[in-house]
């Protein structure tokens, strides 16, 4: 973007604003013209020889969202860096919406309006490389540690072999033990990034006050007990990477935090007076859905959009069911290896049931079932009678974050209460069916339901009538 064919414009009615940015450009190798309205700022975007404009959203002629719908609707591929007072972010988050890129908001410093422009620049060259190459088939050859021949994992796979050299925030959505990290690290292991450190922080182990000195460090006698200046996860991480697991349990002041460093890549340690800088690439995960969050005001939409740049949504188990036959395996040769144990593989009968399973604590549930299988097991294949005395051990916990406030205390204990009915309500049915010896409309009488709904229960819980007997939950 620095040739003469591809100019920044900047559209701006004051003009120390146009001067300012057009002089810090300039000294950075970026060439760059002004305009000091609507109407001529937006003739000179459809001319098409601008590939990243700032905007000023309020205009004496015109408003920045029309300019930003107009160059829209004309099909122009345009990189858009929005600026805006305070008073006006959230108009600056429907600007995001309409495919703006950034948002400075006034009065920036110019280390803020270079990281923007780099980083529209970085995005826009990311782009391009990426429409001039041509989609290579989705292979897993490159991704060893993880198993997975699912078609919505190749394309996990693809993305990430597309967003992983770039400097893009990355966001990993999906149930807890999905392997949202063991997608992070391969991401890291395919960025240019992989020789530098990888740090990984778990926002849900940390107090808020703890994690602030964890995140940024903090000087000595910042608070009680903090005796000596100690470096934090930032400064640790160096130009590396930062996986920040479970995103959703920041709080609101640690939010803005990091949205500065995000942003800015500027972060102060606690009690310290002067901002320090990191060239960390930002990889988050979170269990929740955060775009909930947001309407609900526990999560700041700002940092939302600034974490959503890419996101990556794995599947639950339950969705690539085609996968658990090979995870089985995986993890069943994995624990033989540890073990020194010799379990051949599993019987059709128990595969079919582990294949039909919901697996609520999806992979780390299955992995762990099999290791518990294997210890358990006193022959080379395993049979539906193994299964059933691991039934008898109880369903797998489900991981959760510690809650933050009383509304997320109620939805864990709703979330728990459905998790936990749920596996009752299944047990329930098979062992109707079971004495019925697999006759649903039996069932349904001997426990006092009507057929109907008995049956809608077991398309639920995923259960067809031959779950009676020899069906037994993992
Ligand atoms: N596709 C896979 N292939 C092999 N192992 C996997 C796969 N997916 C997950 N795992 C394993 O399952 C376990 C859980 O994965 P991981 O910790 O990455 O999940 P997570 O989504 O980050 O969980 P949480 O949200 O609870 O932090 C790990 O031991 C991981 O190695």
């Amino acid at each position: 973007m620095e040739t003469e064919d591809r100019r920044i414009l900047i559209i701006d009615d004051e003009p120390s604003i146009c001067a300012g940015c057009r002089m810090t450009l300039a000294d950075n190798g970026y060439v760059s013209d002004a305009c000091s309205t609507g109407r001529s700022g937006l003739k000179a975007l459809l001319s098409g020889r601008y590939q990243l404009v700032l905007l000023d959203m309020k205009l004496p002629d015109m408003d920045g969202m029309d300019i930003l719908q107009k160059v829209k609707d004309s099909g122009i591929d345009l990189c858009v860096i929005v600026m805006t007072g305070y008073a006006s972010v959230k108009n600056a988050v429907d600007a995001m919406k309409l495919g703006t890129f950034d948002y400075l908001s006034k009065p920036f410093s110019d280390d803020e309006l270079l990281n923007a422009v780099a980083l529209a620049v970085e995005n826009r060259r990311f782009k391009e490389a990426h429409m001039a190459v041509r989609r290579q088939p989705a292979t897993r050859r490159d991704f060893g540690n993880i198993i997975g021949e699912n078609p919505r994992i190749l394309q996990i796979f693809d993305d990430i072999r597309k967003v992983a050299p770039t400097d893009t925030t990355v966001l990993l959505c999906g149930e807890s033990g999905t392997g949202k990290e063991l997608f992070a690290r391969e991401l890291y292991a395919h960025s240019h990034r992989s020789d530098r450190p990888f740090m990984a922080v778990d926002c849900s182990t940390f107090s808020s006050s703890l994690l602030e000195s964890e995140l940024f460090g903090h000087t000595k006698g910042a608070f009680t007990g903090a005796v000596q200046d100690k470096e934090g996860i930032f400064s640790a991480a160096g130009n590396g990477t930062l996986f920040l697991d479970e995103v959703a349990n920041l709080n609101m002041d640690i939010q803005a935090k990091l949205l500065r460093a995000l942003e800015t890549h500027e972060f102060k340690p606690v009690g310290a007076s002067r901002l320090k800088k990191a060239d960390v690439r930002f990889i988050a995960a979170t269990n929740r859905d955060l775009k909930t969050m947001v309407r609900e005001g526990r999560f700041r939409e700002d940092l939302f959009y600034r974490l959503n740049v890419f996101p990556i949504i794995i599947p639950p188990l339950r969705e690539r069911r085609d996968d658990i036959p090979r995870l089985l395996y995986h993890f069943l040769r994995q624990t033989c290896r540890q073990t020194g144990k010799r379990v051949d593989g599993f019987s059709d009968e128990s595969l079919e049931i582990l294949v039909n399973d919901d697996w609520p604590g999806n992979v780390r549930q299955l992995k762990n079932v099999v290791a518990r299988l294997v210890i358990i097991a006193d022959s080379p294949v395993l049979e539906c009678q193994h299964l059933s005395d691991h039934w008898e051990a109880g369903p797998e916990p489900v991981r959760d974050e510690v809650p933050d406030s009383l509304d997320a205390l109620k939805a864990a204990k709703q979330n728990l209460l459905d998790v936990q009915f749920g596996e009752i309500e299944k047990a329930f049915l098979k062992k109707a069916l079971s004495e019925a010896g697999g006759n649903i409309t039996r069932a349904a009488r001997r426990v006092g339901m009507q057929r109907s709904n008995f049956s809608t229960l077991m398309k639920k819980h995923g259960l067809n009538s031959a779950a009676g007997p020899s069906s037994d939950r993992i």
